[in-house]
């Protein structure tokens, strides 16, 4: 058994335990990163990378479709599969690996497990076990993993995960997803796209993308039945079985089955505290791990989370958003200094994190919806304009579809919250990051002078909407 001692240790590799020890080492501590899987974490080889990588050609499928003159050719799934693979680095993680040995840090290949106050044990693959001591934070950054729901037959018949769709060697002919969320709509429209012909996604509730402004939702369900995708509301599988020939049938809710290739499963997640030993701070292993605004666990002066893990918001951009947060103020607080500034605190999750789904319409929002404004008891008015009507917009493509929509505090005139949903609405979420998280008085957001003709004049309709 070896012995290490170092300043911070952190578990988990992701995104957002990378981006804890690039900051402490910046600030000149020590740190190791324990890592039982890839560094580099669920983002970069099952979830954001490979999903994006097969979003894109159903993107541009449906870019060219609105512009006359272009044609589109057959998609040419292995290549397309050949370039997810290169995104995701064929599973290797050694450029990973080379990066956190150069901030420099050291990977800790194995399992970590809290046993002890700022004392991580790791246990190798080969079963070798080393204790590490952190003279000043442990930090938990171990992600979150699929929830399965409990429906009779469900787990026997092998469900897919995200990890399976986005990894996806074969796309099956015949496809079903549970779920209305962004992975069960990313998904089923990646794949779609590149040929499971018979796709059907089964919602339990009413809508799409249930967090989002209804219209969002409402118009990708849209799209997904003009594609031909077969979007079953109010519906829940109560029976899954899987045959011997691996025909999956779904019994629903209304009386009606589906049959399918592949099932996708997915209903969220639940962060990944199995086995992490949180029980030494007295912490419970069944909810997220609960921290302050500066990712530190209340009543303990050493242990800290972020990422999936702490259950804020589950995106990459937010967990290293709060791992910066957290290895400044972790070095502040080991050297001493005031904790007090205002990048050691997070504010960015309180506003409501910006988030895009990249399917066709793309969704991008940032705030609060209305309803959610309303139930925090602001005084609020909303704006919407239908971003067809937009010069910059109606020239991206024919039959442009996509709307907006602004939530306005009346009290202080400013944005709560900003929603889009049209092609290529993606890059539009900054601005409205940056209008809703500095508080940008509509006044004068008024003299921010959207350029001509770009899809960003939507910002001049919503506000001469407002009134202005
Ligand atoms: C299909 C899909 C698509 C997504 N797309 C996007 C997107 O486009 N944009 C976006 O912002 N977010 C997206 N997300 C969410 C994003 O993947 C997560 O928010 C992000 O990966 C969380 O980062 P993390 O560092 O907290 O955890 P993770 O990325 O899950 O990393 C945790 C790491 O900890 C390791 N680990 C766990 N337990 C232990 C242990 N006990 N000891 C040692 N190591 C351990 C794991 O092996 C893993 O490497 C997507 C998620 C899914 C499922
Ligand atoms: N582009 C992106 O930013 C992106 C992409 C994918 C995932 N993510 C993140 O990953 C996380 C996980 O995504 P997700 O789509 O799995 O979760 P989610 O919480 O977004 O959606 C889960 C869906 O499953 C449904 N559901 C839950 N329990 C169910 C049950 N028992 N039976 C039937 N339906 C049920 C919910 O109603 C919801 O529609 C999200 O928080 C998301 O932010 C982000």
């Amino acid at each position: 058994m070896a012995d290490v001692e170092i300043d911070v240790v952190v578990v988990g590799a992701g995104p957002a335990g990378e981006n804890v020890a690039d900051r402490v080492v910046r600030a000149g501590l020590t740190c190791a990163v324990v890592e039982e899987h890839l560094a580099g974490g669920e983002c970069s080889y099952y979830a954001c990378i490979p999903s994006k990588a097969l979003l894109r050609p159903m993107d541009l499928m449906g870019e060219v479709g609105r512009v006359p003159g272009l044609e589109l050719g057959p998609v040419n799934v292995s290549k397309v599969l050949a370039r997810r693979d290169e995104a995701i680095s064929h599973l290797d993680d050694s450029g990973q690996a080379e990066w956190i040995a150069k901030l420099p840090a050291t990977l800790l290949r194995g399992r970590g497990r809290l046993t002890g106050e700022r004392e991580v044990t790791v246990t190798g693959a080969d079963g070798a076990v080393t204790v590490v001591r952190a003279r000043h934070a442990v930090v938990l950054a171990t992600g979150s993993v699929p929830v399965v729901p409990p429906v009779e037959g469900l787990a026997e018949a092998k469900p897919w995960s995200s990890r399976d769709a986005t990894t996806v060697r074969e796309v099956p002919r015949r496809l079903a997803v549970i779920g209305g969320g962004v992975v069960a709509c990313e998904m089923t429209q990646a794949l779609h796209a590149l040929g499971a012909e018979e796709t059907t996604l089964i919602v339990r509730g009413g809508r799409l993308l249930e967090r989002v402004e209804p219209f969002a939702g409402e118009l990708l369900a849209e799209a997904f039945g003009k594609s031909g995708i077969d979007v079953r509301f109010n519906t829940e599988a109560r029976r899954v079985e899987r045959s011997a020939d691996g025909t999956v049938t779904l019994h629903l809710s209304d009386g009606s089955t589906v049959e399918a290739d592949e099932l996708l499963v997915a209903t969220g997640r639940r962060p990944a505290t199995g086995d992490l030993g949180l029980d030494v701070a007295g912490l419970d292993v069944k909810k997220p791990v609960e921290v302050d605004d500066s990712m530190r666990v209340p009543g303990s002066e050493w242990l800290y989370a972020v990422g999936d893990l702490n259950g804020r918001n589950l995106l990459t951009h937010m967990g290293k958003y709060q791992a910066r947060v957290c290895g400044d103020v972790i070095a502040a607080r080991a050297k001493g200094e005031s904790d007090d500034r205002p990048s050691l605190h997070d504010t960015a999750d309180g506003y409501g994190a910006p988030q895009v789904v990249f399917t066709d319409p793309q969704v991008s929002a940032v705030g609060l919806t209305e309803a959610a404004a309303r139930d925090k008891g602001f005084d609020v008015r909303a704006v919407e304009y239908d971003l067809g009507n937009v010069g910059g917009a109606y020239l991206l493509g024919d039959g442009y579809k996509g709307r907006a929509k602004a939530v306005v505090d009346e009290r202080r005139k400013v944005l709560l919250g900003v929603t889009f949903a049209g092609p290529g609405v993606a890059e539009l979420v900054h601005a409205a990051t940056i209008a809703v998280t500095a508080e940008v008085p509509l006044e004068k957001l008024w003299h921010a002078v959207p350029s001509f003709p770009t899809v960003s004049e939507i910002w001049l309709r919503l506000l001469e909407e407002y009134g202005l």
